[in-house]
């Protein structure tokens, strides 16, 4: 039986006959054995080797030295030197013994050398990340789940605009990306942003795509902002209402391991409850895909490949700064507004598939075309909103349901009815029992921001644009963000905006952008072809 293997996925050659993971080696002159990657069913990638028995040894030297010389030439920029961040405590607190057993001996194999960090406390990573001397290093690796996925994003993304001297602060800054590309070794609970990107959350499968250096194009991330302030980055869920609740009571139930969300879910589910508020959004409408094509992103997706220069000239005909606070469009994407009850305003840059949910909460979302996908729950029983939650495990459209609908967009703004002051309603209202009976339930719930719970309700999420011409002119030339806007604080309003004739366009509300292709992953994307 001949079986070929591309020089790309050839991981290195030793001379003798190596077993890397049981640490056996028997050593012979004229035998060498070759690591090659070997795909196996659902993504998942596997360390495979043949032993070759040459004449002689001078003949094994020979071999090996050209195999060698063939991975330099045709192995791309594969990385040497990596740093590692390993949460201890994430998933099932098994990170460290992850990395020992199964991916240091593969880094090993690989000649990659490792600087590894294990975190004493949250932000650790992401601190360090800050700081750190990263000269000589060709990439992060994070060890853990989406939260640490999502520190080693917040360094990078902090560090690249503090060396490039942009202020985060200015929702017109065109973020800078960082030359880095992140590997995520899944150990955590949902593993969302690893199964969603590279197809199954199997820490030998990343291991194998960060040694040959799998790339996919930059992916999507969204900032959410309060206010006007910048408060974190999200490429996976931005979600309030049930994902929002369900990730609030299961952070009091950390000891349980992933099964908290299981438990936080069933409690959540039963409560049925729903929000009030206005949800604006703007729509992309000249995009050649939709939330319901049924297409899937998979490695060498045209829609991804191809959105780079549509979303360069996409920003070069950005005139409409002014729709973000007015609502009007000018370059052909709409924005809509709904008001209502919410069971749930799910947003994702990407499928968001996890075990839990093979295909994801928007499965024809694309990991880098620079919109994100916003569903939204109206207020439903708790048998339909079940039945909502069922179609995330099989095959049927999620979509496909009268309360739920669908949209591709690149800014989200959300205001909730009641304001965050207001929450309780008035002093004698919360006193009075009757006062306490007249809200069905509380006024506000969170926001999940990739698995963090966002202290506020109000956000907006706004695509990240390049040029920004204004059609607006507006009254005061000063604001504590950015001096093109005026921004008055009050004690009953936190922020509005003015045009020029003083009249509030927007109040109580604040920014979160989609920025496209803002962080590299080392990830082919999902393949196409499934190989046994
Ligand atoms: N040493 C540490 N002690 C306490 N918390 C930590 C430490 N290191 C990292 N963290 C924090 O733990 C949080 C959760 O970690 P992680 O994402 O790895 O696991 P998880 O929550 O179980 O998985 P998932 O995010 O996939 O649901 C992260 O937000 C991270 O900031
Ligand atoms: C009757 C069966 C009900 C099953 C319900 C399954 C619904 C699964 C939907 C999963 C979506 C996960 C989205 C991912 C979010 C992550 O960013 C975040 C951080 O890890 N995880 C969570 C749980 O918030
Ligand atoms: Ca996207």
């Amino acid at each position: 039986r001949t079986t070929s293997i591309p020089v790309t996925e050839i991981i290195n050659v030793k001379e003798g006959m190596v077993d890397i993971l049981r640490q056996i080696s028997v050593m012979a002159e004229d035998i060498f054995t070759v690591f090659y990657v070997k795909r196996v069913k659902g993504q998942r990638w596997v360390l495979n080797s043949s032993v070759f028995t040459a004449e002689d040894a001078q003949l094994t030297q020979k071999w090996i030295r050209h195999l060698q010389d063939r991975i330099k030439y045709y192995g791309g920029a594969r990385p040497k030197r990596l740093l590692v961040y390993i949460n201890p405590f994430g998933g099932r607190c098994r990170g460290q013994r992850i990395f020992d057993t199964k991916i240091a001996p593969l880094f090993r194999l690989a000649g990659i050398s490792t600087q590894v960090v294990e975190t004493d406390r949250a932000n650790h990573a992401r601190d360090h990340i800050m700081e750190a001397d990263l000269e000589g290093i060709d990439g992060l690796v994070c060890v853990g789940g989406d939260g640490m996925f999502s520190e080693l994003m917040h360094g990078l993304i902090g560090r690249s605009q503090k060396e490039a001297g942009i202020c985060v602060d200015d929702p017109n800054a065109e973020l800078s990306a960082s030359h880095l590309r992140i590997g995520i070794i899944p150990a955590g609970s949902t593993d969302c942003i690893c199964f969603a990107t590279v197809g199954v959350n199997d820490p030998m499968t990343s291991a194998l795509h960060i040694i040959v250096a799998s790339t996919a194009p930059p992916e999507d991330v969204c900032s959410v902002h309060h206010q006007n302030q910048p408060v974190r980055y999200s490429v996976s869920l931005v979600g309030y209402g049930f994902f929002g609740d369900v990730l609030k009571d299961s952070d009091k139930h950390r000891w349980m391991g992933p099964i908290r969300y299981d438990y936080s879910g069933v409690k959540t589910f039963l409560s049925n409850k729903s929000y009030e508020g206005k949800v604006e959004f703007q729509v992309v409408k000249n995009v050649q895909s939709n939330p319901r094509d049924n297409t899937r992103c998979r490695s060498g997706c045209l829609i991804c490949s191809e959105s780079t220069s549509r979303l360069k000239l996409d920003s070069e005909d950005w005139s409409d700064a002014s729709s973000w606070f007015t609502g009007s469009s000018t370059n052909g994407d709409d924005w809509l507004s709904v008001d209502g009850r919410f069971m749930a305003i799910n947003m994702t840059c990407i499928s968001s598939a996890c075990p839990k949910s093979p295909d994801g909460l928007s499965p024809s979302a694309h990991l880098a075309d620079g919109t994100a996908d916003l569903i939204l729950v109206r207020k439903c029983s708790r048998f339909n909103f079940l039945r909502y939650l069922k179609r995330h495990t099989n095959k049927n459209d999620q979509f496909d349901l009268p309360f739920v609908d669908v949209y591709r967009v690149k800014t989200l703004w959300f205001t909730p009815k009641y304001h965050e002051e207001e929450e309780l309603g008035s002093v004698s209202d919360r006193k009075s029992f009757f006062g306490r009976l007249c809200r069905d339930s509380p006024a506000h719930s969170c926001w999940n921001c990739d698995g963090e719970v966002l202290p506020y309700s109000t956000i907006s999420i706004r695509k990240k644009k390049k040029k920004v011409k204004f059609g607006l002119r507006l009254k005061k030339p000063t604001c504590i963000l950015s001096p093109q806007f005026s921004c008055c604080k009050r004690p009953t309003c936190n922020v509005f905006w003015q045009d020029k004739a003083g009249n509030i366009l927007k109040k109580h509300q604040a920014a979160c952008l989609v920025h496209c292709q803002l962080i590299k992953l080392f990830a082919r994307g999902i393949e196409d072809r499934q190989t046994g």
